[in-house]
């Protein structure tokens, strides 16, 4: 079961953030003049993601990313080398032209359940205070994108290994926000 590779940044075990971490600079994997985005905040809600539509590293079956305050994140360099990858999905992904790396993920719709929250990679800063990843997302999502369908009862032993509970949404408490989110705007609560 050890063989299943998950994402770099868990296949050798899962590590722990700073406590008095606020952020810290994100580049991506352009020689020269890489895009700089500067995060002045902890990140929340780190996770493996299993969905075809979030970046994942070069070989790895999921992706990892994570949440912080979209006010506390900025482009501070190569901005024109970004761009949105679809436009009509809910989190906006913006990645950059030249090496495909996915910067930030923007919800522009206010009404989703998580407006105001920007999704990031954290492997994408060299610090290592970011908080680690809690569980894993979307499991299933991995045979979308080729993985063998016989394989998931290895993956899934792998990542409760790792310590990461695997889900095929999101985590309880983030399927019960949404759910809360719904039921507030359809006035049942
Ligand atoms: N099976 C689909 C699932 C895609 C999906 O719903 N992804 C989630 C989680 S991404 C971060 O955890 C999501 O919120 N999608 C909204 C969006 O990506 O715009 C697939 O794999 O494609
Ligand atoms: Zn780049
Ligand atoms: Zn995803």
């Amino acid at each position: 079961m050890n063989d299943i590779r998950i994402h770099p940044a868990v296949d050798d075990g899962v590590r722990a953030g700073s406590d008095n971490f606020a952020g810290a600079s994100l580049h991506c994997h352009c020689i020269d003049s890489p895009v700089e985005v500067t995060v002045k905040a902890q990140c929340a809600h780190n996770h493996v993601c299993g969905c075809t539509k979030c970046w994942k590293p070069e070989g790895a079956l999921f992706s990892m990313v994570a949440v912080v305050p979209r006010e506390t994140l900025s482009v501070t360099a190569n901005e024109d080398k970004l761009e949105v990858i679809d436009a009509s999905a809910a989190i906006q992904r913006h990645a950059c032209k030249e090496c495909g790396v996915h910067m930030f993920g923007r919800i522009e719709n206010t009404d989703h359940p998580f407006h105001g929250l920007d999704f990031i990679h954290t492997e994408l800063s060299k610090d290592t205070g970011w908080a680690a990843p809690e569980f894993a997302a979307f499991v299933s999502s991995i045979i979308e994108s080729g993985a063998n369908p016989d394989n998931m009862d290895s993956v899934r032993g792998r990542l409760r290994q790792l310590g990461l509970e695997p889900y095929d949404c999101l985590s309880p408490p983030l399927m019960d926000a949404i759910a809360t989110h719904t039921a507030r705007a359809r006035g049942v609560l």
